[in-house]
């Protein structure tokens, strides 16, 4: 199966202009629209009653294959997400001569005596293959030209490319993000190196999974005025290292020093993924009733797992047992404020919750995701106001009045979490339709078929 449209074929919009907070004109709104007839998101005539399983943890899956890729041996993967981003990651794995065989009891990586190759590596719109497959192929012999999709273009990738090109490896001159091209070589020096990771975690994890692998392992130092947001994803980094025999230093704010060595090779199992998990969960506290996730762990590193607080917070009983999670809402909502900078992918559902809340909600922590796979905040005020919504941006999130919505087109940007939005509101308002339900496939390509199973099983029901 293949999760790779090819990029003409998406016809998504563009990304939405940069901040502005003079501009009232939503630029994000007024794109084109895909002109297709697009996805009627199912409403909830009833309660909600339903049991739902989600797949593997996109983020824990690409450090998985990044890691067996780097390692001393044969290692082997269960659970791991089936989803364009990691198909993504796998491919270009591949391409650097790793061998990864599917089989039904998980997949098995093989890494090659020295990893090499020649070839364009096609990042999609992942973040997690842009910004941690450079540190791997810098260490690979050869000549790598990186690309995207268009909006992938958009994505910020400057810092990561100056700090490659520190710490040894060829970068293409005045390259500032995708496309770019690089030449590795296994003796990579590697060593100290500033890095302004405001506008990503993801630069810092890319260098630290690959850093044991440089001659002189990576000394990082984040020297940004803001801090590095996403905090649990650089803890699940360094604790999956650590799982592989990688001595990470954590001592000094700021600060990550991976010594040189080995890569220790080991299975893994991945955890279900919480955030898109969290629009599942999000539903019973909207629409009211009762949606139980399957498999919730009751120790988990992924930041999504920050959902049962939010739910929580905004009323909904959240229970986490035997059956997994079990979310009951009673159909309101009560207004929220939340620093979300350490669970920024949330900011889609949050605002969701928000719309439709009692009261005003304040989004706050979040300015980096206006360099997500669109420019979220700019997507998520055009689009719910043109649902009748109040919400304007903020310089670091989103203030929401919660209001009464009407239907219309909701555009998704081919960002898997805006088309998780506008299903939430789907739920709850009339005539929702998504334009591009496809991009879901990113991270859950089963989304469209399990949230129509989950609201008309329980429609029937009730
Ligand atoms: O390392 C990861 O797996 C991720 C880190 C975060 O990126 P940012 O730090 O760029 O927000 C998160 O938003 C993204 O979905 C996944
Ligand atoms: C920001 C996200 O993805 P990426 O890994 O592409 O950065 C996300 O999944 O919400």
């Amino acid at each position: 199966m293949s999760y790779n449209p090819r990029a003409d074929d998406l016809s998504t919009p563009q990304s939405p202009s940069a901040f502005d907070p003079s501009s009232t004109a939503p630029a994000a709104g007024s794109a084109p629209r895909r002109a297709a007839a697009g996805w009627s998101a199912p409403r909830v005539t009833g309660r909600l009653h339903a049991v739902v399983s989600v797949p593997g943890s996109k983020s824990e899956t690409n450090r998985a294959l990044v890691i067996a890729a780097l390692a001393d041996g044969p290692s082997r993967i269960r659970g791991g997400l089936d989803a364009r981003d990691t198909q993504l990651m796998r491919d270009a794995l591949r391409e650097l001569g790793v061998d990864i065989t599917e089989t039904v009891d998980g997949w098995q990586v093989q890494p090659p005596e020295q990893l090499a190759g020649d070839a364009v590596i096609d990042c999609g719109l992942a973040g997690t293959v842009m910004r941690f497959v450079p540190p791997v192929a810098a260490v690979a012999s050869g000549q790598f030209r990186f690309d995207g999709d268009p909006a992938a273009r958009d994505r910020p990738l400057e810092p990561l490319l100056l700090a490659l090109a520190d710490l040894g490896a060829g970068v293409s001159e005045q390259a500032t993000g995708l496309p770019f091209d690089l030449t590795g070589r296994p003796d990579l020096p590697g060593g100290p190196v500033l890095i302004d990771a405001g506008s990503s975690s993801q630069y810092v994890s890319g260098l630290l999974l690959a850093g044991a692998r440089y001659q002189r392992g990576v000394d990082i130092r984040h020297i940004g005025e803001g801090p590095v947001p996403s905090q649990p994803h650089l803890d699940m980094t360094i604790a999956m290292l650590r799982e592989h025999g990688v001595r990470v230093d954590t001592a000094e704010e700021n600060r990550w020093v991976v010594w040189p060595g080995t890569i220790e090779a080991g299975n893994t199992v991945i955890e279900p993924d919480l955030t898109n998990a969290a629009a599942f969960a999000a539903a019973a506290a909207i629409a009211g009733g009762q949606v139980t996730i399957t498999d919730w762990p009751t120790e988990t590193r992924q930041a999504g797992d920050r959902i049962r607080q939010v739910l929580t917070d905004f009323g909904a009983l959240v229970e986490l047992d035997g059956r997994g999670l079990t979310v009951t809402g009673g159909g309101t909502l009560t207004a929220i404020e939340v620093d979300l900078r350490d669970a920024a992918e949330l900011t889609p559902v949050v605002a969701a919750l928000g719309a439709v809340a009692d009261g005003t909600t304040v989004i706050t922590g979040v300015g980096h995701i206006r360099g997500h796979e669109t420019d979220r905040l700019a997507a998520l005020e055009a689009e719910i106001n043109d649902l009748g919504g109040k919400v304007s941006q903020t310089e670091d999130g989103l203030r929401i009045e919660g209001t009464d919505l009407h239907g219309g087109t909701f555009g998704s940007y081919a960002d898997h979490r805006l088309a998780h939005t506008g299903a939430l509101l789907g739920l709850v308002v009339p005539e929702v339709v998504i334009d591009d339900i496809d991009c879901t496939s990113k991270t859950m390509p089963a989304f469209p078929v399990d949230w129509r199973t989950m609201v008309e099983e329980s429609n029937r029901l009730s």
